[in-house]
């Protein structure tokens, strides 16, 4: 950008926002229960009346998960913090850098969480300070969901409601598909097994979700089907040589089948000796992968049999994955971009 245009007019800046999820900012229940206060009260994540749902919420789940959940955090917590604050911070600073290099840096890139700090509110409202009058907005799902993609529109969209001056707006719904997204996958999995050998069997395992969600409408299962499908194609596996699971479930309803404790039991019991287990839905390590699957599913197979088991990690700041993420956004910037 030449200097005469930057100095000429102030708000011509390109903003990419990528947005994860949020996390405690301490592993202590006290952190966890306001987190989890947020989180759970979204109606997009849980999808019943709040009149009912509330005191619940307030009355059972806030008093007994949040200790519960510290401990987990605890054991997986990195120096600098939370490993999803962390690894999206360093994705942050990669992406502009490689952006940056391929001629693009009029580009503002920053990142925000859905619940909790940073807050998407904030960090646009630093955007536009900043100058930044078109802004891409980036959830780190590569699944579409409405309780994760849907839900970081909608506060966007609630800023916008009270903004007089709103920017241009675009959204990346998924990238499930992205042969960039699924290369970086089968190659940090490649070199995964090049390091410490290959398993009897792959799980690939996705953040679950209530079934009715997939009967309402909601295209995450299908996603997620087609996102491991096309890994282990990449991978060149067979049939018999993955599965596609679902984690983490979350009350009495039923999720998403199979689930992923029950197939980690399961492939124990068969005597299958070893089986690593890819969270392909995480693009950053969190409570979920570092301690549900990586130490809870990991004693559940063991437990029930099973030999050796590796967690392998996510794509978190993995050179193949960066450059796949500059592909995206700048695929998905189209138009707004001059040319580089
Ligand atoms: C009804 C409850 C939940 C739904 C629905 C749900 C959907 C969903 N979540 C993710 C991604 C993540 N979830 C994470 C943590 C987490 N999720 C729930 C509950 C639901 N998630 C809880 C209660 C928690 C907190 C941890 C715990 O107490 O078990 C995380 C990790 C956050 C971190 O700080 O590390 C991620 C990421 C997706 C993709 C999704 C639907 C597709
Ligand atoms: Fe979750
Ligand atoms: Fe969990």
């Amino acid at each position: 950008m030449s200097q005469a245009t930057e100095t000429s007019r102030s708000a011509d800046k390109i903003g990419v926002l990528l947005v994860n999820l949020g996390t405690p900012t301490a592993p202590t229940a006290a952190a966890v229960k306001p987190y989890l206060r947020e989180f759970l009260s979204d109606r997009r994540v849980v999808e019943l009346p709040a009149l009912l749902w509330q005191p619940i919420l307030n009355g059972i789940i806030l008093n007994t998960r949040p200790r519960a959940s510290a401990e987990k955090y605890a054991s997986i917590w990195l120096a600098d913090g939370s490993p999803l604050d962390v690894y999206t911070r360093e994705q942050t600073r990669l992406l502009a850098g490689a952006l940056a290099t391929r001629g693009h840096d009029g580009l503002v890139v920053d990142y925000a969480m859905r619940y909790g700090e940073p807050a998407i509110r904030s960090t646009i409202a630093r955007l536009q300070a900043q100058g930044v009058d078109r802004l891409l907005v980036l959830p780190l799902y590569p699944q579409y969901c409405a309780a994760t993609t849907a839900t970081v529109w909608d506060e966007v969209c609630r800023l916008m409601l009270t903004l007089r001056d709103i920017p241009a707006l675009r959204l990346v719904k998924h990238y499930g598909d992205d042969p960039g997204y699924i290369d970086a996958l089968a190659h940090g999995i490649d070199a995964y097994w090049s390091e410490h050998g290959r398993p009897d069997v792959l799980v690939t395992s996705f953040h679950g979700m209530p079934r009715r969600t997939r009967e309402l409408g909601d295209p995450y299962y299908d996603e997620c089907q087609d996102t491991a499908r096309r890994l282990a194609t990449a991978l060149g596996l067979a049939d018999d040589q993955w599965r596609c699971t679902f984690q983490s479930r979350f009350g009495r309803a039923e999720w998403l089948q199979p689930y992923t404790a029950a197939t980690l039991e399961q492939l124990g019991r068969d005597g299958v000796g070893r089986v690593d287990v890819a969270c392909p839905g995480f693009v950053a390590d969190c409570v979920e992968t570092l301690e549900e699957i990586g130490i809870e599913g990991k004693q559940i197979f063991l437990d029930a049999g099973g030999k050796v088991f590796h967690a392998i990690p996510c794509l978190n700041d993995s050179p193949a994955w960066i450059a796949a993420l500059a592909d995206l956004t700048t695929r998905e910037l189209g138009g707004w971009l001059p040319a580089a």
